[in-house]
């Protein structure tokens, strides 16, 4: 599923934002980077059945196993853009299992990423090591915020990592007028 940003002081710069979320607060955090840095947005839809403690466990199972989900096919390429900027869930100390096959199925296309987790209380380090290994390319920036956090409307996280990418565009772009 996929949302366009409206053009803005980051027009020449083109950013997608992609994520999965189970129960929300991934797609909050999503929102919120999204609208940030004026970029399209789109949402990783698997085809498990991932609602109530049947689909938690599975989510459990699948994370444990470092096994790919089946997805959705990405409606929005990611070579059209000059970031991309991945969300996920920590499960298990690890990335939910439907970015994990994003990440499988996009990496030879995507250009720069960025990273950030949503998470409980512990193992986004280990969520956003695994992000960075499936991607095989090097990371922009990461930022990881607890779902509390979240709910409670406390984007400094966000912001700060939003920041960050703009002032990474806005090197990239002046390296390409030098050049
Ligand atoms: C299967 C499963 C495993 C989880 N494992 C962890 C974990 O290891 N560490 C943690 O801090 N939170 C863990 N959580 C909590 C989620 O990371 C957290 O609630 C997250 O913000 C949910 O994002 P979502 O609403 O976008 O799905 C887990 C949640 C699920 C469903």
């Amino acid at each position: 599923m996929s949302e366009r940003g409206t053009e803005g002081d980051m027009s020449e710069a083109k950013v997608l934002v992609v994520y999965f979320s189970r129960t929300g607060t991934t797609r909050l955090l999503a929102r919120a980077i999204a609208g940030m840095l004026n970029a399209d947005l789109e949402e990783i839809c698997d085809c498990s059945d991932r609602v109530g403690p049947g689909g938690y466990l599975r989510s459990l199972l699948d994370a444990l196993r470092r096994k790919p989900s089946e997805i959705v096919p990405a409606g929005l390429s990611v070579s059209a853009y000059d970031l991309v900027v991945i969300g996920s869930p920590v499960w298990a100390g690890s990335v939910s299992a439907p970015v994990r096959s994003y990440l499988i199925e996009n990496r030879a296309q995507l250009p720069q990423v960025a990273f950030f987790c949503s998470f409980g209380g512990r193992g986004a380090d280990e969520a956003l090591r695994a992000m960075r290994a499936l991607a095989h390319r090097p990371v922009v920036a990461e930022c990881k915020v607890t779902a509390a956090a979240a709910h409670q409307g406390a984007y400094a996280a966000m912001a700060g990592f939003a920041q960050a990418l703009k002032r990474h565009l806005a090197r990239m772009r002046e390296i390409e007028w030098i050049g």
